[in-house]
């Protein structure tokens, strides 16, 4: 079943996750599923501000990309650590490893985290074709862990937290959507006009693997928020 919570704005979209993530962590969820990007900005800076306590829960996150240290700026671990964690710290925080020497490997570990670490809460983002995590479109619903090669669009998209076009790693450890549905409950954000495209077909297209977030309307228990903007395509509100 999806929810839909349509804000004014980015800043009320996080307050509403904010209260989310409270309400999971007071009903003892434990792990909690993370993402990067900019949609889930105004959630750290509210969780940041608020009393709620982490120490005791565990994050996994959804992805990284390949080829990059966990302390390169670039990296979502770097994100991580500079938006949530060091004012938030949990017990443990589990990324990919960019850097890992063996990605066959580290995608087994991955999975064994995912496994040991069942998902109370997972946040999600969408990119601009549908994607979550960086399961682009056309992946496999049954996905566990895997490394992908990002679409020219991605690419493109994620451009501007890099110098160059040509900087952007290619390739990206990601959860697979396989993963990201065994997740007890999601809340999905969405804010801005680019991203109408993607929330429309996500609630109102079919369930189909060139729009991967509609996967989600399989689940029965998924929050989408999304300001006036990425709710303007939606015909049924
Ligand atoms: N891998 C991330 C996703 O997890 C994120 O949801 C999406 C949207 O990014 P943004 O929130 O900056 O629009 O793109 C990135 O590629």
């Amino acid at each position: 079943m999806m929810k839909i919570i349509v804000v004014k704005d980015s800043e009320q979209g996080g307050k509403e996750a904010c209260k989310i993530f409270k309400e999971v962590l007071a009903d003892n969820g434990t792990v909690f599923g993370l993402a990067t990007g900019s949609t889930p900005l105004t959630t750290y800076r509210n969780l940041v501000k608020d009393d709620i306590d982490f120490s005791n829960a565990i994050s996994v996150n959804l992805d990284e990309y390949v080829g990059i240290k966990p302390d390169n700026p670039q990296s979502y671990q770097y994100f991580m650590n500079e938006y949530l964690f060091k004012y938030k710290p949990f017990k443990h925080s589990y990324l990919p490893q960019g850097d890992a020497p063996d990605s066959k490997k580290e995608v087994e570990r991955y999975d064994k985290v995912i496994a040991e670490n069942p998902i109370d809460l997972q946040l999600l983002g969408i990119g601009r074709n549908g994607h979550i995590g960086f399961n682009e479109p056309g992946s496999d619903f049954n996905l566990k862990t895997h490394k992908v090669a990002l679409s020219p669009s991605t690419i493109k998209a994620n451009a501007r937290f890099f110098k160059n076009e040509e900087d952007v790693p290619r390739y990206a450890y990601s959860m697979g959507i396989g993963s990201i549905m065994k997740s007890k409950k999601i809340i999905l954000e969405a804010f801005g006009a680019q991203k109408a495209h993607a929330v429309a077909a996500m609630i109102e297209g079919p369930v189909s693997a060139d729009c991967p977030a509609s996967v989600l309307q399989k689940h029965n228990d998924v929050i989408v928020i999304v300001d006036e903007e990425a709710a303007a395509e939606l015909k049924k509100r």
